[in-house]
């Protein structure tokens, strides 16, 4: 699914209004009608207070329109305008005229704030600020924004928590809502998947207004937010008369004395995603775990016995995964430079490598094109140096990527795959999958798929999709604390099967009889 810029949703709105003969205000009522809709829905007719307060561009007018629908049905409401702004807009004129017809008079709150206490058992809607926040709200303002969040009401925000901005930092905490459900329209917004931005709302959900799909499928984007449909389309059926040759040779370099253990999640989760063929280089102390734990997988040792200190290719193979407990040993990295000078297969480079990277910059040029990094932000910040804001970092991140041109896989809550300029953030995972491994089975993954012929993009991306499902489906059962890299790997085939799942039959038998029925 696409993200667009705030002036994208503009373009899509005349877009929409000018193919389909509509008003700007048919478009605002379509909006306000499905966020009333979800609100009556849960409500049903509950006489809590509500509170909408509303500004004085399209946010608020959707705000005014929803505070009209709950009044036609008996809601107890009270509006609220921030009138912070004598330039309101034509839509919200429309729709205070509408309320006023309905005989709801709503308070207008300026400088000389008198601000109506909130209880802590009501429910706000927030409609002050949309997308169309160019600047921080002014202090007066903020004493509002902070009444609200004070208040320990319910606080719903429209389209998205006012004072937050769709593509850049607040400059203060307080300039924005905090939103327990955001319900935003059409497309998601890039700050409700940044650490420091998405903290502002607990959860949110989309409504479909009916913006034009032709034009959002036709908008050239920055971001893009992958789920099932995107990654199932990327699957490459496996063939009827296809054999282990067919699926790739991936070899996975790794390993010191105490962190064999990495290297073999990443072989594990490597062949559970489908690579036909699975050798490791290791140094000699990860012979015996390595064979007695993986029977499917080959290994060849190093004459060191603690670390690596060369790395030998054997034949045919695709693909090559290196980093995962390798240490930072002075042989290692003469290992590293050696095989970097020869190499031409393509590389997913994770944890060591990435910090041997870090420490010896000149080696970076040695990566060949179409290779994977997969680093954590502490990673990131070696290769890059630190930013200022999240949004900082995606600058760097997709800088790194055009440098090297190879992709980025910035692991976090959301990770985001960086390649040729767009950003495609992951919808699945869970904080039970902030644990020692995880990352090791990542990197295994996205080499798993690399071996069997997806390119690197397809490849990265599937990767993390099918690990945070995998945890996803795990956590339903064992919770977040008991997840483990290992339970990771052992869901890869779940996370396949789901992807594919379509709703049961009498599932879908019953909706219709549901349906029906109202
Ligand atoms: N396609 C859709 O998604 C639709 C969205 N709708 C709603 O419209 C808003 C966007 O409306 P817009 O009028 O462009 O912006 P705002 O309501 O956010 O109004 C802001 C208003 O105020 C000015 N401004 C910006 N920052 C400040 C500031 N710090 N202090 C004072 N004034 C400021 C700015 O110039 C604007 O004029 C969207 O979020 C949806 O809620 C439509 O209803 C339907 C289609
Ligand atoms: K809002």
């Amino acid at each position: 699914m696409k993200i667009l810029s705030a002036k994208q949703v503009h373009e899509a709105d005349n877009f929409t209004i000018q193919k389909y003969g509509i008003t700007s205000d048919m478009l605002m009522e379509r909006a306000a009608d499905q966020v009333f809709n979800w609100i009556h829905s849960r409500l049903q007719g509950n006489p809590i207070k509500i509170h909408v307060f509303c500004g004085i561009g399209n946010n608020g007018g959707d705000g005014l329109a929803v505070a009209r629908m709950l009044k036609e049905h008996d809601y107890n409401v009270v509006v609220y305008v921030v009138n912070y702004s004598e330039k309101r807009s034509k839509d919200f004129l429309i729709n205070l005229d509408r309320l006023k017809e309905r005989k709801l008079w709503p308070e207008f709150i300026d400088e000389n704030l008198h601000l109506t206490s909130i209880g802590k058992d009501d429910v706000v809607i927030d409609a002050i600020f949309g997308i169309g926040l160019n600047r921080d709200p002014e202090p007066w303002v903020v004493k509002v924004l902070s009444h609200i969040n004070a208040s320990g009401a319910f606080v719903l925000s429209v389209d998205i928590p006012s004072g937050l901005f769709m593509e850049q930092a607040p400059s203060s905490e307080e300039n924005v809502i905090k939103a327990d459900v955001v319900l935003s329209f059409q497309t998601p917004k890039l700050s409700f998947f940044l650490p420091e931005t998405a903290s502002y709302l607990n959860h949110w959900e989309l409504l479909d207004i009916g913006l034009d799909p032709e034009f959002i499928y036709n908008a050239p984007t920055e971001y893009q937010y992958i789920g099932k449909p995107e990654v199932a389309a990327l699957y490459r059926p496996r063939l009827k008369f296809s054999h282990k040759g067919t699926y790739g040779h991936a070899l996975i370099v790794g390993g010191s004395y105490g962190k064999i253990g990495a290297v073999q999640l990443a072989a594990k989760a490597t062949l559970t995603v489908g690579a036909g063929l699975v050798s490791t280089y290791v140094p000699a102390c990860g012979y015996m775990p390595l064979q007695t734990a993986l029977p499917e997988v080959m290994v060849i040792t190093d004459e060191q016995n603690k670390q690596i200190s060369a790395v030998e290719v054997p034949e045919k193979v695709n693909v090559i995964c290196l980093g995962m407990g390798l240490g930072l040993h002075d042989d290692t990295k003469i290992a590293l430079t050696n095989f970097l000078k020869k190499n031409k297969l393509p590389l997913a480079l994770d944890a060591d490598a990435l910090n041997l990277l870090s420490a010896n910059r000149q080696l970076l040029k040695l990566v060949p094109e179409g290779s994977v990094f997969t680093p954590h932000p502490k990673e990131f910040e070696r290769l890059v140096g630190t930013w200022s804001s999240d949004f900082e970092k995606l600058e760097k991140a997709k800088k790194f990527s055009a440098q090297t041109k190879s992709v980025l896989v910035l692991k976090g809550a959301h990770t985001i795959c960086f390649y040729n300029g767009v950003g495609y953030i992951n919808s699945t995972g869970n904080p039970g999958m902030a644990t020692g491994g995880s990352g090791d089975v990542l990197a295994g993954m996205v080499t798993g798929l690399i071996a069997q012929g997806y390119d690197v993009l397809a490849a990265s991306v599937m990767a993390t999709y099918l690990h945070g499902l995998s945890a996803d489906i795990a956590v339903t059962t064992i919770g977040y604390e008991a997840l483990t890299a290992s339970k990771i790997i052992e869901g890869i085939g779940a996370a396949f099967v789901e992807l594919f799942k379509r709703e049961q039959p009498q599932q879908q038998g019953q909706q219709q009889q549901e349906r029906a029925e109202q």
